[in-house]
């Protein structure tokens, strides 16, 4: 029995994973902690945006790209203190609109809302600036960085390859900020079934000859675009209403009215602090030396040689409760208290953010 045990130990073969996600730079040490589904790593010694790490290895994200690639694949995600906004993803056919009202909402809340600057294989229209409009870029490129596992969706879009990076929508909401993407239909589905979480708005043209003269007028397209686009926007059209992906359609027949009904759905009807909501909450460097224990949900890591302020305050509590997102992109939803030290025998709860 025992000799067929060790049989059995000896046969355990070491598997390298695909790792995914953007890999934490090395540390002077880290302690690890394994929740369920993945394990947390802080960084010793690390700036407070760079300490906490999650190792995911068996997430939905992971179970996806297992089944996608037929290998055994990790994912790398940082972890934030605190919540982003929903991003608010918009599509409809071209000429639609969506540029239009995209930019009248970032004009008159530039800092509430960012935009998700995607990726693409097509030309520049005159006006466009790579890294502002678009990351244009070559299709073998894209490809490659698809394969690798940065990017949150991707389609073929008449003719041409659009993606929006993991990336493009991260830093959005790093800024404190709403993130707004204009993706097509197919992109929506598949962010509809990512681990963002997001509000769905598809705009629709009040007619189709109307459409034709917004993309007639436009100017930006050849004849032969043109009719692509028109042809493309029937099937979008149907799909968009009919499909179970979007929570609201908006009809763009006067631009001032949908503008406004585009404010409403977002909470903006009325007065509005244009402040942002600032996802990077508080300042807090864990110090080299310090234990971990965990409780549940909860992560108590106890400095011992507090960086903190006050000496007595030398425990920490991490609630990782209410984790949100994940991999390919950053872990929010973490909470940090400092919870007293054994001396205070746990008076007192202070949140540090
Ligand atoms: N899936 C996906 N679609 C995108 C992305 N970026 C833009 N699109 C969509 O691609 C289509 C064509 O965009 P564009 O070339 O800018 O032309 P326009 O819609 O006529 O202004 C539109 O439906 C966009 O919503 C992206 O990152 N992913
Ligand atoms: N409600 C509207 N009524 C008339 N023209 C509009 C309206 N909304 C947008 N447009 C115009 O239609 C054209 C296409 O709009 P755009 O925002 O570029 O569409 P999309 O980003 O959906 O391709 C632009 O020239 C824009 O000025």
């Amino acid at each position: 029995m025992e000799l067929a045990k060790l049989q059995l130990q000896l046969e355990i073969k070491w598997i390298h994973p695909t790792v995914h996600g953007t890999k934490p730079l090395s540390s002077k040490g880290h302690s690890a902690v394994f929740l369920n589904d993945r394990i947390l790593i802080l960084k010793k010694g690390a700036k407070s945006d760079d300490q906490i790490w999650f190792l995911e290895v068996d997430t939905q994200y992971v179970r996806q790209q297992q089944k996608q690639l037929g290998t055994e694949v990790v994912a790398w995600s940082k972890g934030v203190i605190g919540n982003a906004e929903k991003p608010v993803v918009i599509s409809g056919p071209s000429g639609v609109g969506k540029g239009t009202l995209i930019s009248m909402l970032m004009k008159e809340f530039p800092s509430m809302f960012g935009f998700s600057v995607s990726h693409t294989t097509r030309a520049p229209r005159g006006m466009e600036k790579d890294g502002v409009h678009y990351h244009f870029t070559e299709k073998s490129v894209m490809e490659k960085e698809i394969k690798d596992g940065k990017f949150l969706e991707f389609a073929s879009v008449h003719g041409n390859l659009y993606g929006t990076s993991v990336e493009a929508v991260e830093v959005v909401a790093d800024a404190g900020k709403r993130c707004i993407l204009d993706i097509d239909v197919q992109g929506a589905r598949s962010v509809r079934s990512s681990s963002l979480e997001a509000v769905f708005i598809f705009v629709c043209p009040p007619s189709m000859e109307e459409l034709e003269k917004r993309l007639r007028d436009r100017g930006t397209e050849t004849e032969e675009q043109i009719l692509k686009r028109l042809r493309n926007a029937a099937a979008e059209i149907e799909q968009g209403k009919s499909s179970n992906i979007f929570d609201f359609i908006l009809y763009n027949d006067n631009l001032e009215e949908c503008y406004e009904k585009l404010k409403k759905l977002l909470g903006l009807g009325g007065c509005v602090a244009a402040t942002p909501k600032s996802a990077a909450l508080g300042e807090f460097n864990l110090p080299l030396d310090h234990s971990v224990s965990k409780i549940d949900d909860k992560i108590i890591i106890n400095c011992i040689s507090s960086g903190l302020e006050k000496e007595s305050k030398n425990l920490i509590m991490l609630d990782v409760s209410a984790l949100k997102g994940g991999a390919p992109g950053r872990t929010r939803g973490l909470d940090f208290q400092a919870i007293g030290s054994f001396s205070d025998g746990l008076i007192g709860m202070e949140r540090l953010s």
